[in-house]
């Protein structure tokens, strides 16, 4: 089975898309962490990650333990990520490393932007998990403060709705909801009651076939 879950910056989805892994026993892949890895390695030699031949170098050149590093999760980087998200040659370096991953048995819970629309259009099962921008920059000023990166709510509001714009108004593979995709808002979920209800949908897309309850 893969399950594909896609949603903006924050809104919970990595969370969840983990948790539902480990529910299934399926393996788990955090997409945004590619992206971010080629952003750090071409802001690590000094360059610009507007560079669009420095940042394809560095997409071919990604290892999976380059998405092991806590650098990965600063905000900046988070920035940076999405401007080389933004490249199609980028995307394209990295697109069947993550076909295969999700198709290699028993299957894969996959969370990012594009993966119910372009990664793996035939997921079984399809999220698009969301919550309001100010509950989003709550969440993840609490979660930057916790690691030690002190950054005000305000900056983390901008900095999430800026990335988000640059994500959904790209033109090669934006974020946006696919048609066949469940939509779970969760800002007036914790992380439990967001966990229930993505069971919920997930076994009943199983009983049913695929059937979108
Ligand atoms: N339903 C929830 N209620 C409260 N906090 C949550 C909820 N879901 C996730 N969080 C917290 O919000 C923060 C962001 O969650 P998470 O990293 O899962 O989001 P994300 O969508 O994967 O983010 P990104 O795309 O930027 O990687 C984390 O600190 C997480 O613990
Ligand atoms: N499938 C994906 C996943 C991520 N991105 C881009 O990477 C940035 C960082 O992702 P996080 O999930 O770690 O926040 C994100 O802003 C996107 O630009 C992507 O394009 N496609």
């Amino acid at each position: 089975m893969i399950i594909a879950v896609d949603g903006p910056a924050a809104s919970g989805k990595g969370t969840l898309a983990r948790r539902l892994a480990a529910h299934y026993g399926l393996a788990y892949l955090d997409t945004g962490s590619l992206y971010r890895a080629v952003a750090l390695a071409v802001l690590r030699a000094g360059g610009d990650p507007a560079d669009e031949a420095a940042a394809v170098a560095a997409a071919h050149a990604l290892d999976m333990a380059d998405t092991e590093d806590p650098a990965l999760r600063g905000s900046d980087v988070g920035r940076a990520a999405s401007v080389v998200a933004a490249m199609p040659a980028v995307r394209e370096a990295i697109l069947d490393r993550q076909r295969r991953f999700a198709h290699t048995p028993p299957g894969a819970v996959l969370d990012g932007r594009d993966i119910a629309t372009v990664v793996c259009p035939d997921a079984e099962v399809k999220l698009f998990v969301t919550a309001s921008d100010e509950v989003r920059a709550m969440r993840r000023c609490k979660e930057l403060e916790a690691a030690g990166e002190a950054v005000g709510y305000d900056a983390v509001l901008r900095d999430l709705v800026e990335r988000d714009a640059r994500d959904r108004n790209r033109t090669h593979a934006p974020l946006r909801q696919a048609d066949d995709a469940y939509l779970l808002d969760t800002s007036n979920l914790d992380i439990e009651a967001a966990f229930r209800a993505a069971v919920g949908i997930v076994d009943s897309y199983r009983e049913t076939g695929g059937v979108r309850p």
